[in-house]
Parts: structure tokens; C-alpha cells; sequence
């Protein structure tokens, strides 16, 4: 086969990389996607200038930033890092949403603390995503939102102010929800209490994410009862933090040596993390792996022969994609369950996960809340990313294994890892 380029342009698509042999490769990988907006939303709301060290700068933490500064506030380059300082928050302003669920989510309330009026829209697909709850939730918090689609378009007609209090949001579409009106609670005048109510709450290692970042600028919060947080109202302290690597961007590169056989490291692993990411390590140790966690960061060594597993990913869903592409390799059956919430993500990701396996094939079929996947030898088409990077992602682990993968305008991993196409020819000695 020949050697692929190790990088594209916009939309292309890209005949992905087939493993001839064993990998034996480090990998590096940029940082959180989820970190880096968390920490860009409170270093906006905190009472002095922050420093994000090493932040991931990909299309969903860039919206973020342009975003803020739309607000008022000073995002400014500094060498890798990020310089923030906050100023008073103001509108008119215009919220590009693209496709990102933090941007769509985080900034309403952040919004709500600013003078005058702030318009948010994004991609096509994004006005489809699920919004209606939180902005149920902002209106019941004496918010002003206008707009007569459940989600976007929509304006937050902010006062400056925010009373606060109670409310009570079903989350069960997305941790997301909560997770916002938690980052802005601390500065509405009697900071806030989030109850859910609904179907079991996604994502729930996201959710601990944000306490753990409000914590750490010295914000009070309760999370003692199930499915309740209370903020206490209080300034939010500058932060100096150096991002972790994104460990769901690393999912598909130490996956890759299970697919491929061989070893994979990623570097600067975090031993201790809310990263919901962090659990490919059990993953993929469950599905046959030797995994090391040490000072040199994640080892990955493989065969390539999988196990298949029966897995409940309700809290790990955006390792969805990338475990379903392991799966249709195994040796046998796998079940991947409490992921009905994918529907709304950047794609219906069930369906998107199920087309595609199968057309390379696969026996992919989806259940009222995952997917069962059975092996079947596969072979190469053109895969459809919908707009999806972890689709793209998850094709790309698919064609080190089977001839013939071309990736539909793999571009689409720019939402949250520009480079992937180099970072991902690098694991085959390609770059
Ligand atoms: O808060 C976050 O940073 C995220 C929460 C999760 O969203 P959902 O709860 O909507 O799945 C996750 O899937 C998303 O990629 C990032
Ligand atoms: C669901 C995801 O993203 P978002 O932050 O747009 O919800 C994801 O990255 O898998």
C-alpha cells in the first residue's frame, strides 16, 4: 500500500492508514477540549487575569474564546498559553455556537450576566441538538430568552443580574445543562441550586469536572445529595492552570495498538483526573490489552486479537465511536449499553455508528439504548463522518485494519484536534 499524505485540506477526503505491521509509536495529544472551556468561562467570570496554560486551540475552545471576547472580554495569545481578563460583560453581542454543546450550553447563563442583548445561533445541525430544557431552566430563573425554536436560534436579554435560587432541570439529555448553570452560579446574587429530575443523568464524570474547576478558584459547592449541586454566591478566583491532554482524543491512538498489535504511549497521562476520557484504560483492558499507567505516561500493547465486551457507557458516551470501531474487529459479540443520549450529539451517533460499520460489512444494530455489535469480516468503502470528529476518528481506527477506508472530509476532527491526520500518520512512522 502506499504511504498516505500525512496531512489534508479542508474537506478532503482521506484514505486512512493501513498498519502493515505492529505499531510501536508516541503520541502526543493536545489539550482538554472539556477543561479548556470550563477554565475559559471561569476566567471570564473570576475577579482578576488568568493564565491557560497549554489550552487545546481547536475549533470548539477557538468559538469559545471569540465568543467571550464578543462579551467584552481580553483572550489574548501568549506564546502557547492563553491570557484571560475579565472585564464587565456586555451585549449586543453574537454567539457563533458552531457544533459545540460546551459554547451552545456554557454561555446562556454567562450571557444573562451581561448588559444588553446576546444572539446565539451555530451550524445547521446544532439548531437540532438539545437546548429546550436549559432554556426552560434560565426562564424559570427570571432570565429573559427570546426565540421560538426549543433551541437555537435564541437571545438571552441580559440585565447584568441574576437572583438565582433553585431549579429543577431535566439533564437527562446532557450533563451539559447542569454543568452550565454550576460555572455561572457563583456570581448570580444568590448563587444557585440545580436539581435533575428526569431519566439518569450522562456524563456524570463531566459534571464532577466542573466542581472540581470551581473548587479549584475557590468556589463553594455541594454535591453530598445525588442529582443536587448548590453553588454558594461568591467571587471566583483567578486561575493558573496548565491543561490536561484531551484522554478522549487519546482514546482512538491507544486503542490503536489493540487494533494493529504492537505498543502505543501517550504522553503526560494525568494519574489523577476527572477526564471522563480516562476510562479507554479499562476499556481497552477489557477488550485484551496490556495497560500501563506510569510516569512516562499511557502504554498501550496489543495483539490484535480483541475480546468482545458488554460495556455500560452512560458516563464515558464520547468514547462511544471509537469503542464501537474496536468492537466490530473483535473476536466476538459486544453490547454497549445506556448511551440513548448519543442521538444528540453531534450526529444521531447511534445511527451514524451503525450505517457505517455496516456499510464497510459489519452487523451493527442499534438497541433502545446502545448498540449490539457482532464481527463480520469488513471491507474498505468511503465512511461518512456527518460532521461528527469522533466519527472520523473511529474510521480512522477501523482502516488500520481493513484495506480501503477513505474518511469522508476528515476535517471534521478540527472540532477538537486539528492535526489529527498528522498525529495519526506519526503512529504508523508516517509523518
Ligand atoms: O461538559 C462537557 O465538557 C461534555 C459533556 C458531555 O456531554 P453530554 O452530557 O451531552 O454527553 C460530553 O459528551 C461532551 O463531549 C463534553
Ligand atoms: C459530544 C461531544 O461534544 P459537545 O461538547 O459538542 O457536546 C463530543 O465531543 O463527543
Amino acid at each position: 500500500m502506499p504511504a498516505q499524505p500525512a496531512s489534508t485540506t479542508l474537506d478532503a477526503d482521506w484514505p486512512a492508514p493501513y498498519a502493515e505491521e505492529p505499531l510501536d509509536a508516541t503520541v502526543s495529544v493536545p489539550g482538554s477540549k472539556s477543561l479548556t472551556n470550563r477554565f475559559l468561562v471561569l476566567a471570564a467570570l473570576a475577579g482578576d487575569e488568568s493564565l491557560l496554560r497549554r489550552p487545546l486551540r481547536s475549533r470548539d475552545t477557538l468559538l469559545m474564546a471569540s465568543a467571550l471576547r464578543s462579551l467584552g472580554t481580553e483572550v489574548t495569545d501568549v506564546d502557547e498559553d492563553w491570557l484571560v481578563r475579565p472585564r464587565d460583560l456586555r451585549g449586543p453581542a453574537l454567539v457563533d455556537c458552531g457544533l459545540a454543546g460546551t459554547v451552545m450550553r456554557f454561555l446562556p447563563p454567562v450571557a444573562a450576566l451581561a448588559q444588553g442583548p446576546v444572539e446565539f445561533d451555530g451550524d445547521e445541525h446544532m439548531r437540532r441538538r438539545p437546548m429546550g430544557p436549559m432554556l426552560d431552566a434560565l426562564r424559570a430563573l427570571g432570565i429573559t430568552v427570546t426565540g421560538d425554536a426549543p433551541g437555537l436560534p435564541f437571545t438571552v436579554e441580559g440585565n447584568g443580574h441574576v437572583t438565582g435560587g433553585k431549579v429543577v432541570v431535566d439533564a437527562s439529555a446532557s450533563s451539559q445543562f447542569v454543568s452550565a448553570l454550576l460555572l455561572a452560579g457563583a456570581r448570580f446574587e444568590k448563587g444557585v441550586t440545580v436539581v435533575h429530575d428526569g431519566k439518569p443523568l450522562p456524563s456524570q464524570p463531566h459534571v464532577d469536572m466542573t466542581v472540581e474547576a470551581l473548587r479549584d478558584t475557590g468556589v463553594i459547592v455541594d454535591d453530598g445529595d445525588a442529582n443536587t449541586w448548590h453553588v454558594e454566591p461568591s467571587e471566583i478566583h483567578s486561575l493558573d492552570v496548565e491543561v490536561e491532554p484531551d484522554l478522549s482524543n487519546a482514546a482512538p491512538f491507544v486503542a490503536a495498538a489493540l487494533v494493529a498489535g504492537g505498543t502505543v504511549t501517550v504522553p503526560s497521562w494525568p494519574q489523577f483526573t476527572t477526564q471522563a476520557g480516562d476510562a479507554i484504560r479499562d476499556i481497552l483492558d477489557a477488550m485484551g490489552a496490556d495497560v500501563s499507567l506510569t510516569r512516562d505516561g499511557l502504554t498501550v500493547s496489543g495483539t490484535g486479537q480483541i475480546d468482545g465486551v458488554d460495556l455500560d457507557l452512560h458516563d464515558v458516551g464520547e468514547l462511544t465511536p471509537v469503542v464501537a470501531a474496536v468492537a466490530a474487529l473483535a473476536s466476538g459479540p459486544s453490547q454497549l449499553r445506556g448511551i440513548a443520549h448519543l442521538r444528540g450529539h453531534e450526529t444521531d451517533r447511534l445511527a451514524a455508528i451503525t450505517t457505517e460499520i455496516n456499510r464497510l460489512g459489519g452487523d451493527c444494530r442499534e438497541t433502545e439504548d446502545g448498540l449490539v455489535i457482532r464481527p463480520r469480516p469488513l471491507h474498505g468503502d468511503l465512511v461518512r463522518t456527518y460532521a461528527d470528529h469522533r466519527m472520523a476518528m473511529a474510521a480512522a481506527v477501523l482502516g488500520l485494519r481493513v484495506p480501503g477506508v477513505v474518511i469522508e472530509n476528515v476535517a471534521t476532527t478540527g472540532k477538537t484536534l486539528p492535526d489529527f491526520t498528522t498525529r495519526w500518520s506519526s503512529l504508523l512512522g508516517r509523518a
